[in-house]
C-alpha cells in the first residue's frame, strides 16, 4: 500500500468497492465522518448520478467521485462547499476534494467537441476527452495565475477586491494571458491593480487553487516606484501595512497567507511557515 492520495491512475468504474465522494452544486456531501463514504453504500442511496470518475488512490484503497445533478437529502448527511473543506479540516481530504472538483466541473464542461460539437467520450488509460469525429483531445484545464507580494523595508502592499471578506487585505493577483512569461505578468497585474512598478521578482512556491482551476505560482517582489491608484471595479483600496499593524489577512492555507507569514517571519527572526501543498 502506498500512503497518501496518489491522483494519476484512472479506475475502472465497472469494479466494485472502495471509496466515494459525491458532489452537487452545494458541494461536497459529508456527515460526521467527512465526505468519503464506502462507494457500495453511497451508490444504494437515492441520488441522481450524472457521471462517475475515478480519480485516485487514497491510503492505497481507489477514490471514486458521483457527479449528481441535483443535491439529494440523504439522512444524517449535509452539504458543504469546497472552500468550507480548504478552510478546515483534513489537508488531505481538502487536496482529494479538489481534485475532485476539478475533474468533475472539467468532465462536464467537455461532453460536446469545442471544434465540432460531436459528443467526446473518456479516453482509457488517460485523463483526457476525445472527440472522434476531429482527433481532437481535452485534458483537464488549469490556469496559470500569478500571485505576488510586494514589499518597501517594513511595509507590505495588501489590497482589497470587492469580492473578499468584509475587512480582509491580501496580495496582489490575475491570470497569465497568451504570450506572457510568469514575470511579465507579475509586471502587468502590478500595474493595472495598483500602478505600481516592481524589481528583483523571486519565485517562491506554487499552490494549486481549485476555484475552480487555477495553479498559483507565487513570487516576492520589491517596490520599484510609483504611487498607489487602485483600478477601479477591481481594486477597492489598496494599502502599504508595516508588518506589526497587519489588517485581517487570507485563510491559513491560502500561498497568500503563506507568502505574508513568509516575509513577516524573515524580517522578524521567526521560524519560517511551511506552504501548504
Ligand atoms: N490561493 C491564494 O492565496 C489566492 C488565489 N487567488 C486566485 O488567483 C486567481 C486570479 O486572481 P484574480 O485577482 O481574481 O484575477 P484577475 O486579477 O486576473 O481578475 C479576475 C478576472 O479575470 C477574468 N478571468 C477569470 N478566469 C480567467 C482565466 N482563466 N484566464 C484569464 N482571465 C480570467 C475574469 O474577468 C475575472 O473577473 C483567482 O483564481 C483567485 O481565486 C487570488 C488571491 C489569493
Ligand atoms: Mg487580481
Ligand atoms: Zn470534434
Amino acid at each position: 500500500m502506498t500512503p497518501g492520495w496518489i491522483t494519476t491512475t484512472l479506475l475502472d468504474n465497472d469494479a466494485a468497492g472502495g471509496w466515494a465522494v459525491a458532489r452537487s452544486r452545494e458541494g461536497f456531501l459529508h456527515d460526521t465522518n467527512g465526505p468519503l463514504f464506502p462507494r457500495e453504500w453511497l451508490k444504494r442511496q437515492d441520488l441522481s448520478v450524472f457521471a462517475e470518475h475515478g480519480i485516485g488512490h487514497l491510503d492505497g484503497e481507489p477514490v471514486y467521485l458521483l457527479e449528481l445533478d441535483s443535491p439529494a437529502d440523504v439522512p444524517g448527511c449535509s452539504w458543504q462547499g469546497l472552500r468550507g473543506f480548504m478552510l478546515q479540516g483534513d489537508h488531505t481530504l481538502y487536496k482529494v476534494l479538489g481534485y475532485a472538483a476539478q475533474i468533475g466541473t472539467w468532465a462536464r464542461e467537455h461532453r460536446f467537441c469545442g471544434s465540432c460539437g460531436q459528443a467526446m467520450v473518456q479516453v482509457p488509460r488517460e485523463r483526457a476527452m476525445y472527440c472522434q469525429a476531429c482527433d481532437l483531445r481535452s485534458y483537464p484545464r488549469i490556469s496559470p495565475s500569478m500571485i505576488v507580494l510586494v514589499t518597501r523595508g517594513d511595509d507590505i502592499l495588501l489590497a482589497r477586491s470587492p469580492r473578499f471578506v468584509t475587512g480582509v487585505y491580501s496580495t496582489l493577483a490575475g491570470f497569465a494571458e497568451p504570450g506572457e512569461s510568469a514575470e511579465d505578468c507579475l509586471i502587468r497585474e502590478v500595474r493595472e491593480e495598483v500602478q505600481l512598478e516592481v524589481k528583483n521578482i523571486q519565485y517562491m512556491g506554487s499552490q494549486c487553487w481549485p476555484f475552480p482551476h487555477s495553479m498559483m505560482l507565487g513570487f516576492h517582489a520589491e517596490y520599484a516606484g510609483g504611487d498607489i491608484v487602485p483600478q477601479a471595479d477591481e481594486i477597492e483600496d489598496a494599502q502599504w501595512f508595516n508588518i506589526h499593524e497587519l489588517p485581517p489577512l487570507p485563510a491559513s492555507r491560502s500561498i497568500a497567507r503563506y507568502l505574508i507569514d513568509l516575509y513577516v517571519a524573515r524580517r522578524l527572526g521567526h521560524a519560517e511557515p511551511v506552504l501548504p501543498g
